[in-house]
């Protein structure tokens, strides 16, 4: 399919006085597909998510949004693009959910059905949990029950917990039946099962052909979601491709293996073939990276034999999309 990028970022730089959170960043992400975005905290990815919503205003570079400039074309985007912001950012917070997301699906031509969006995100379970029956007993017994109808319609955003809040925002950003949505760390504080209910809702909008584009800090929301991760750090793409590409490029397996704390390394590693390298992780758990055949097995179980050490859970492994993560940051780190 030869169908025109649903987002084209070119060059983009964002400064904040004489901060330059985003530097240079160059990114496309193909229509119909889900873009997961990493980095670590302050790696610009939030700063260029909102650019591309038209929240800020580039300092150099080029964003087209399904064809549009964000920032001049605003009105325009904003009836096709859905926003998720951390933590329900700007809601009002007197407003029950179903209000709410009532009121923003009248803002939309072909809104979808607030009860059904409501319940697919486990939202339904507020309006008349035990727990709000609770507080409104609570209340009602302490004689401030409002007009009664608190237990019908659920509880105000500002009492919801954190992830039910997140529900909501997510909820707000798909009422309008979006082509493209930005969701900003999505599952952050989501239990398992609202972890999993999203990432179906998510792999639907895909399939309808909805385009979507994420924050995560959860390399396995990436690995299991996304179609493309780019990974950032300083503003800038340190790497990019499917999870696959990501992790397939580099040709090392990784053996990883437990034992005493604080192993001479150094060592082990003069034991092994000359492209192999050996690290501690965390205390007392290793990892040996090269590409693994029979000999290198035995040669290293040969030098925890001579050295009186048990390797206790050893495991030949592939990289996983984590491996690859951390040493992206960690050369980007190292290389500044
Ligand atoms: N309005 C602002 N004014 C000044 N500096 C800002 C502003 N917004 C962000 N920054 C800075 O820009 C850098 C990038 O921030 P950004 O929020 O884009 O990072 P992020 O990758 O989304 O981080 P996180 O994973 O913590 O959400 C950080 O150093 C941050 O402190």
């Amino acid at each position: 399919m030869s169908a025109a990028p649903a987002v084209e970022i070119s060059s983009l730089v964002k400064r904040y006085g004489s901060l330059t959170a985003v530097d240079g960043l160059s990114l496309e992400v193909a229509a119909g597909t889900i873009t997961a975005v990493l980095g670590p905290n302050g790696a610009g990815k939030t700063t260029t998510i909102e650019i591309c919503e038209g929240f800020r205003r580039p300092s150099a570079g080029a964003v087209r949004v399904l064809g549009l400039d964000p920032w001049h074309d605003g009105a325009r985007l904003r009836p096709r693009v859905g926003v998720m912001l951390q933590e329900g950012a700007g809601f009002y917070p007197g407003a029950r959910p179903v209000e709410m997301l009532t009121h923003l699906a009248r803002l939309h031509a072909a809104p979808l059905d607030v009860e059904m969006l409501m319940a697919r995100l486990g939202l339904d379970r507020n309006r008349a949990s035990s727990d709000d029956r609770e507080r409104g007993d609570r209340r009602e017994r302490g004689g401030h029950l409002e007009h009664g109808g608190h237990r019908e319609r659920g509880a105000p955003l500002r009492r919801l917990s954190g992830g039910e809040l997140q529900r909501v925002a997510l909820a707000a950003a798909l009422i309008g039946r979006p082509e493209l949505v930005f969701l900003d760390e999505p599952t952050a504080g989501l239990d398992p099962q609202g972890r999993r209910s999203t990432w179906e809702l998510l792999d639907e909008l895909r399939s309808a052909g909805v385009t979507v584009v994420l924050t995560t800090h959860l390399i396995d929301e990436a690995e299991r979601l996304a179609d493309h991760v780019v990974v950032i750090d300083a503003g800038r793409v340190l790497a990019e491709g499917t999870p696959q590409e990501l992790t397939g490029g580099v040709p090392d397996d990784v053996i990883r293996f437990g034992g005493p704390p604080r192993l001479d390394v150094a060592s082990l590693r003069a034991a092994l073939p000359d492209h192999a390298s050996v690290r501690e992780v965390t205390p007392g758990s290793y990892e040996v990276t090269a590409p693994v055949d029979p000999r290198l097995l035995a040669t290293l179980t040969s030098w925890c034999a001579a050295n009186d050490i048990l390797a206790e859970g050893l495991q030949v492994g592939h990289r996983t999309l984590e491996d690859v993560y951390l040493e992206l940051i960690g050369a980007g780190r190292g290389g500044r």
